[in-house]
């Protein structure tokens, strides 16, 4: 299977880097200060589960793509505010054949890659990790979690979701088809919206926000957006949110979202495909919970991304 990873950041690197790792036969779409940083330095990935150097990982810019053909499958790993362009980008890569697997979080890219592939083109995928990279482009796997789920969208993609599988075994990684792959992403994105929302809010880890007596604020958000995804039709189960719930109010936990990060780094966030998309499809609309912990988490990030512009004049 020719894999195409888009994006060799925190999870492409990782996810992407797991499979070359095990031989399967992977190419990196980046752009070129990444080639350069990767050609230069390999693609390194530091984690509990086993480092790895890998040298000279294969790397394609955008502009050579057109001459490689199509690839079977697409990793996606852009953050949404790439989205666009990374699918212009990659779009010379998708044969008749050929299946997108996203690894983002949240959901409206789904109706991005369905617009200009197919439904029958994307599959559904989510991925379980805490990464970033570190100043020398080093990928940090920063908990003990790796898991990539996914699963078919629409009819006839049984079988490239049996060969993804196939490519998947004795990877460093947990990997598993989904029966309901759209589950499994509303079940991540209410938690991790919850997560985002209280940890950028708070401007505080997990446990700290349960040391100042504060754990009802992410349960708070927990259920709004719980409710969002019922009403959705995708009501998550009963098993996630006791873990969900566990997670959220955990005392000493230095869990944070990785848009915090992207806050304490001063760079763009995915406070739009994460907590404004929610909003967007809450019952009675986006207006209608005016006080929702969910709109003042949002708005926080807004407002920060309003003061970043007028300081950042020309930044993403
Ligand atoms: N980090 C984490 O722990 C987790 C992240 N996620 C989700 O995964 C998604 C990706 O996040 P993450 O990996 O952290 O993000 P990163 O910023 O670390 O990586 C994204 C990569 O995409 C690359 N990229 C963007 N546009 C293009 C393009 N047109 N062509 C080629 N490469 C491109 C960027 O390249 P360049 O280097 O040139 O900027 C960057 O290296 C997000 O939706 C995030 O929410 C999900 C679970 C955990
Ligand atoms: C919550 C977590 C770490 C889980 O994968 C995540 O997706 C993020 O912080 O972006």
């Amino acid at each position: 299977m020719r894999i195409l990873v888009v994006g060799a950041g925190a999870t492409g690197g990782y996810f992407g880097g797991r499979l070359l790792e095990a031989g399967r036969d992977v190419t990196f779409l980046v752009r070129p200060a990444r080639a350069e940083r990767l050609a230069a330095t390999g693609l390194v990935i530091r984690s509990v589960h086993g480092d790895a150097a890998l040298p000279s990982p294969p790397t394609v810019l955008a502009e050579d793509l057109g001459g490689r053909g199509p690839f079977d499958a697409v990793l996606l790993s852009c953050k949404a505010y790439d989205l666009d362009a990374a699918i212009e980008a990659f779009a010379p890569a998708v044969g008749a054949r050929t299946v997108v697997l996203p690894m983002l979080n949240g959901m409206r890219h789904l109706d991005a890659l369905d617009a200009r592939f197919g439904v029958e083109r994307v599959l559904g995928g989510a991925c379980f990790i805490s990464a970033a990279l570190d100043d020398e482009g080093r990928i940090l796997h920063r908990n003990d979690v790796h898991g990539l789920v996914y699963g078919a969208r629409a009819d006839g993609q049984r079988a490239s979701v049996g060969a993804i599988s196939a490519a998947m075994e004795g990877v460093r990684f947990n990997a598993r088809a989904s029966d309901d792959v759209l589950l499994d992403m509303w079940e991540k994105w209410a938690f991790l919206a919850a997560l985002a929302g209280a940890t950028c809010l708070m401007r505080a880890s997990i446990g700290d926000i349960a040391a100042a007596g504060g754990p009802d604020l992410p349960l708070a958000l927990l259920d709004e957006c719980v409710a969002i995804a019922a009403s959705a039709g995708r009501p998550p189960r009963e098993k996630y949110l006791a873990w969900a719930r566990g997670i959220l109010t955990a005392q000493g936990s230095p869990m944070t979202a990785s848009m915090l990060g992207d806050v304490e780094r001063g760079a763009p966030t995915e406070a739009d495909h994460i907590l404004g998309d929610l909003l967007r499809r809450a019952p009675g609309g986006p207006g209608a919970g005016a006080s929702s912990p969910l709109r003042t988490a949002y708005l926080a990030l807004k407002a920060y991304e309003a003061r970043r512009l007028r300081e950042r004049p020309g930044s993403h």
